[in-house]
């Protein structure tokens, strides 16, 4: 844990879906009530543009169990505190914070009736299947139209996952490097970890 004091700049965004696809003023934006969306965000540490730095990026999907609770059940909460770390001895880079990420995509709920089935001994990807889901419904677009916002400048990318890689690529996104992103497995994880290996592609 470090005892260093960081600055961080936090921006986040608002979909103008949400707002009914009209542009409106702050005035009227703060009327709105727009708790019951859950908003994504990023932060971005030092400066994104510096052309003597390639920033890592990172696009973490939202794990409220792994990153907020801790769970030991996946890697999530380990690979978002290594990721911040990789930004930082980097110098510059951005985590995005992606809130419609949950559970690949599935969402809260689903993704604890996953658990149940996890339980009974199905692996994090067949559990998806077994209740007719997606394996992976993640979508890039919205955060790849941000990070555009930030930098127009060729980044590393923080990630094991193919899928990721792909979206970004057809993205156009200028990827110099691709930074792994293992974290020590354990045996709550290990199955977690072989099965997003083996069933996910996920790169070694
Ligand atoms: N459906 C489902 N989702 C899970 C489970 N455990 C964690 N997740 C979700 O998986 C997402 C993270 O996906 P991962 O496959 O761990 O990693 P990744 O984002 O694909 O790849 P990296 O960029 O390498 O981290 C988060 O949204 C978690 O909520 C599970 O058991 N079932």
């Amino acid at each position: 844990m470090r005892e260093k004091t960081v600055f961080f700049k936090w921006f986040v965004w608002l979909d103008s879906k949400v707002l009914g696809g009209k542009e409106l003023n702050i005035d009227q934006i703060v009327r709105k009530d727009l708790n019951e969306f859950q908003h994504s965000s990023v932060l971005v540490y030092g400066d994104l543009n510096d052309e003597n730095i390639t920033p890592f990026i990172r696009l973490h999907s939202i794990c409220q169990t792994g990153d907020i609770f801790g769970s030991k059940k996946c890697d999530c909460g380990r690979q978002f505190e290594k990721s911040l770390e990789l930004i930082l001895d980097n110098g510059s880079g951005a985590l995005f914070y992606l809130t419609d990420h949950e559970g690949r995509g599935i969402g809260l709920f689903n993704k604890a009736l996953t658990y149940l089935l996890q339980q009974d001994g199905l692996d994090t990807v067949e559990a998806n299947l077994e209740l007719g889901l997606d394996v992976d419904r993640r979508q890039y677009g919205e955060a790849i139209n941000i990070l555009g916002y930030l930098t127009n400048r060729p980044i590393n990318l923080i990630t094991n996952n193919p899928l990721k890689i792909s979206s970004l690529l057809e993205s156009q996104l200028d990827i110099k490097e691709i930074i792994p992103l293992w974290t020590e497995a354990s045996e709550h994880n290990a199955y977690y970890v072989q099965t997003k290996i083996e069933k996910t592609g996920h790169l070694i």
